[in-house]
């Protein structure tokens, strides 16, 4: 393990940890008798550059590593200046394009009845948020899943007053394969970016804003105190903020450029591994299943998923073998929370009024209690009475590194039988980070698929037609 396993979601793809229960599509053969008819997968953009707001957080580092006397850390910290733009802030990075490009590449070669031979803008749905990082990643997707159209132009020596080259034989040649990319407005997508659409969900994260400061505080009070040691500065102390903005610089350093003998130096193994979890945790207060306002918005994109598949299952036929969707953390996450796959609500977390929202995510068991603080946090003692998730070195199920690394994806791949062969249901695999794993309702470590719209149903039901547009 390095540094890049512990940096929570700034974890590049190849750092990703493996989901529990996970068989490897690569070293998965497709069940017998059956064959890929409709792959519909959800992917969170690549590795990308830090926020602004992350930007500005290690600029003021600048006020601070210079002054220090630590003869350790003096050959980095010398000639260290804030190293990022903000006019790159948030684009997708170089690795992020890589993986997005190998991950299409993988995709075409594992699943060809889906992907092959050409693309074509009905067979293959690909469809993006307005975020650059977001539509980046999916034109570098689409690079590698197709990478060559059919044709390409001759190589003999056209010139433009020579027309007539268009009637001439193409040579096989891999002439780049044009995508048509599908977004809604950035302040109006309802399916992929329903978490800017929320008002429960805006009002929830304001109310987790100042607990949340006040658990960063406490939990990095340790390590700063560590730091004012270790930097050695002249009539100052590190404080929490110093501390925060320290992690940041090294998880942007070991995501974007690999670089751990720095920044992560000034912290223990212990200290990285805690700092990953207090990381785990805001995002699990923000982002996770901590109360149904963080998830329950994912109903859309859920019923979306739901359509595509009944439509299946009544007989259409001429539907896109691949419907392809890239977004953020924020559309992951609750839609991974929605259907319980890492850590589960209840059955039926959004239209009933009281449910189990929050679980012992170390045992799965339901909380004793079935009330959801559904306004938020104020007041309350949290996070000491809140079963997050216990400290390190405890096991936990909710890893951010695992759960949303850049490039994280969740698909359903539908399976029908060959030569639709009577008395064989078409089957429907969950696959997470191109590993198969359990959906749970499931009977199997698959679903046939009218057990998987019946897992489906509820949990994507009183979603208004407003909500689906
Ligand atoms: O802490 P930052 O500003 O990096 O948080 C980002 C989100 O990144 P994440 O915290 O999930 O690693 C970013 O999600 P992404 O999937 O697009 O990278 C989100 O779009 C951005 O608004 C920031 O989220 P925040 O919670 O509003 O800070």
């Amino acid at each position: 393990m390095t540094v890049q396993n512990f940096l929570s979601s700034r974890t590049p793809y190849a750092f990703a940890d493996c989901p529990p229960q996970a068989r490897s599509i690569y070293t998965t053969p497709d069940p017998a008798g059956y064959e890929p008819q409709l792959l519909y997968q959800v992917t969170r953009h690549g590795t990308r550059m830090p926020t602004a707001k992350r930007i500005r957080q290690m600029a003021k580092l600048e006020n601070l590593l210079p002054q220090s006397r630590s003869p350790e850390h003096q050959w980095w910290i010398r000639n260290w200046t804030a190293t990022f733009d903000e006019l790159d802030a948030g684009y997708l990075h170089a690795v992020g394009e890589i993986e997005m490009q190998k991950m299409g590449q993988r995709l075409r070669d594992r699943f060809p009845h889906i992907f092959g031979p050409t693309y074509h803008p009905r067979q293959h749905a690909v469809i993006s948020t307005q975020v650059p990082r977001a539509s980046a990643s999916a034109s570098a997707f689409a690079q590698g899943a197709w990478p060559c159209a059919a044709e390409g132009p001759s190589s003999g020596n056209t010139t433009t007053s020579d027309l007539t080259y268009q009637l001439q034989p193409f040579e096989s040649l891999c002439r780049p394969q044009p995508v048509a990319l599908t977004m809604m407005p950035k302040e109006a997508d309802p399916l992929l970016r329903f978490f800017k659409l929320s008002p429960a969900y805006t009002a929830y994260l304001g109310s987790v804003r100042q607990p949340l400061r006040a658990f960063r505080d406490r939990e990095l009070r340790a390590v700063a105190e560590q730091l004012t040691h270790t930097l050695d500065i002249p009539g100052r102390n590190v404080g929490p903020d110093d501390a925060a903005a320290l992690w940041q610089l090294c998880q942007w350093q070991a995501a974007l450029s690999g670089i751990t003998d720095q920044a992560c130096s000034l912290f223990s193994p212990e200290e990285i591994e805690h700092l990953e979890w207090v990381s785990d945790v805001e995002l699990f207060v923000k982002k996770g299943y901590a109360v149904p306002e963080a998830f329950c918005m994912a109903r859309p994109l859920l019923q979306d998923l739901s359509s595509a598949f009944q439509a299946i299952s009544r007989g259409e036929t001429a539907l896109p073998k691949a419907r392809l969707h890239f977004a953020h953390a924020e559309t992951l996450l609750p839609l991974t929370s929605l259907l319980g796959l890492f850590g589960a609500p209840g059955a039926m977390p959004c239209t009933a009024s009281r449910t189990n929202c929050h679980t012992d995510s170390m045992t799965g068991e339901e909380a004793s209690d079935d009330t959801c603080p559904t306004d938020g946090l104020e007041g309350t003692a949290w996070p000491d009475t809140w079963p997050i998730f216990p400290r390190p070195p405890a096991t936990r199920i909710w890893h951010g590194n695992m759960i949303v690394p850049f490039g994280a994806n969740l698909a359903f791949l539908l399976y029908r039988p060959i030569n639709n062969a009577a008395g064989r249901p078409p089957l429907v695999f969950t696959i997470y980070n191109e590993h198969y794993i359990p959906l749970p309702g499931c009977a199997h470590d698959y679903c046939e698929l009218k057990e998987f719209l019946a897992i489906l149903e509820p949990k994507s039901k009183g979603v208004t037609a407003a909500e689906v547009q």
